[in-house]
């Protein structure tokens, strides 16, 4: 378990540039698996997780090469479907949760997926029935086996249909678009996540000739082709790593610039930190922070206390909740941060809690905050990242705070941020990884 040793206290200051999106890259590159032509994707993140689903693909048998450090070409001609049994499979995907995103282009192409549960952050229950359900209206067959906690679905060809989604799930979202671009006939997805990197994927599988209308909304209408080509492919920046950043530097009191933030596809984040008062500007694609020696939370118009809360794309992704609750702490004012879609999201705030922070936990889902306003800094702290975003959140706590704190199970950061801490290190941090 390695970790990171942190010397609070330093303001950062510079230009720091968003890495490739994560949760896009997940989707972009199961997309390969879709046609036996080349695929070219590039702003790969160098992350845990994508590393992960890469080497799973290349034992599936899908030729990879890496062009440069950021791109990547795939070609999925010939698949072993059995390497889908192996113990190296089922080790490897039920560490991330992208994996589970092979199942509709396999079916699609295939006729057949063998799928262990998927891992992924530990944040509550997660469970797949959009995924398998949608799939089903397809026209697959599913089974799970309890036993060896595994999905075996099966299908002669899938046939277009329509559906409504009981619950707005991205990856399952996208399991269900890339089953059924190569479905016979026309499927209409109601209640469809569209958040932007949905967008993206919808936009790739356009290029390589699919027909999808409705892309950005939630209503999905796919016309069924025979076939996909290759295509070329650039994946965003990672918009939880943009609000990370921007938290980051309100936190620090620090004045940085964040490069090509994709300033046009963050939706409803900006808005959102700016409700805890925090101030920036957009500069072209670039985001400006100046220093901000305090920032004061807003009130809803009746001056009762500000709620901050995820709900699917146009919503606030839940992915920033636990680094907006962290920099809140440091706020004039307080809020209730709300934690709709996973129940496990919030226990992390009992280290920010010995560390100095006022914080109620009411239930699992929700946190009242009161800001300290700056009057006592954060206390140096021990502590072990519960999840990809917790670790953020705390590791941002740390950089605030008076003296040397250490994080462990940094592997968890190392999911979705890449090389953090050499990052932040040319911003002014001091963050030692140790081994
Ligand atoms: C690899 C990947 O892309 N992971 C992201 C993806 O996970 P993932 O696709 O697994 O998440 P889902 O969108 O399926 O659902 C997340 C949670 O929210 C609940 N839910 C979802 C939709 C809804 O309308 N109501 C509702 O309550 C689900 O029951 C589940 O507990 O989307 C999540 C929600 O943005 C993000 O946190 C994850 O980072
Ligand atoms: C919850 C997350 O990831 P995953 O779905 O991959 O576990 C996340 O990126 O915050």
């Amino acid at each position: 378990m390695a970790s990171f040793v942190i010397e609070g206290g330093h303001q950062l200051s510079g230009e720091i540039t968003p890495q490739g999106a994560k949760n896009e890259a997940l989707q972009v590159i199961c997309a390969v698996l879709l046609t036996e032509e080349p695929v070219t994707i590039t702003n790969i993140p160098a992350i845990r997780d994508v590393h992960k689903l890469i080497e799973l693909l290349r034992g599936m048998g899908v030729k990879i090469t890496q062009n440069t450090t950021d791109s990547y070409t795939f070609q999925a001609g010939n698949i072993d479907l059995d390497y889908l049994k192996s113990d190296a499979f089922r080790q490897q995907s039920q560490t991330i949760r992208g994996s589970i995103m092979i199942a509709g282009p396999l079916l699609a192409r295939f006729g057949e997926v063998y799928m262990p549960r998927p891992g992924g952050d530990k944040i509550g229950r997660r469970r797949l029935d959009t995924h398998f359900v949608g799939l089903n209206k397809l026209g697959a067959d599913f089974q799970f086996d309890p036993k060896e906690s595994a999905f075996t679905a099966k299908t002669k060809s899938l046939k277009g249909n329509t559906m409504l989604l009981e619950e707005a799930s991205v990856t399952g979202t996208a399991n269900v678009l890339m089953g059924a671009v190569l479905a016979k006939g026309t499927t209409k997805i109601y209640n469809a996540a569209c958040e932007p990197y949905l967008q993206q994927l919808s936009r790739m599988l356009v290029k390589m000739g699919a027909k999808i209308e409705g892309i950005a909304s939630n209503l999905l209408t796919i016309e069924g082709v025979d076939k996909l080509d290759g295509c070329d492919h650039r994946c965003l920046p990672d918009m939880i790593e943009v609000g990370s950043f921007i938290g980051m530097a309100a936190m620090t009191q620090s004045e940085i610039t964040i490069k090509n933030a994709g300033v046009e596809h963050l939706g409803i984040i900006p808005r959102s930190f700016e409700k805890l008062g925090i101030a920036f500007k957009f500069k072209g694609d670039d985001i400006y922070i100046p220093e901000q020696s305090r920032y004061e939370v807003e009130k809803f118009i009746d001056g009762s206390i500000l709620t901050i809360d995820d709900a699917p794309w146009p919503g606030l992704t839940p992915d920033l909740l636990s680094i907006m609750l962290v920099i809140a702490t440091q706020a004039n004012g307080s809020v209730v941060i709300h934690q709709k879609m996973f129940e496990s999201r919030l226990f992390f705030v009992d280290k920010l809690i010995d560390m100095g922070a006022q914080i109620i936990l009411c239930d699992p889902h929700r946190a009242t905050v009161i800001g300290l306003n700056r009057a006592n800094k954060l206390r140096s702290t021990v502590m072990t990242s519960p999840d990809i975003r917790a670790g953020v959140a705390l590791l941002i706590a740390a950089l605030s705070a008076d003296g040397v704190s250490q994080i462990h199970n940094i592997e968890q950061i190392d999911r979705g941020y890449q090389n953090i801490d050499l990052r932040l290190n040319n911003l002014g941090a001091k963050i030692t990884r140790m081994e």
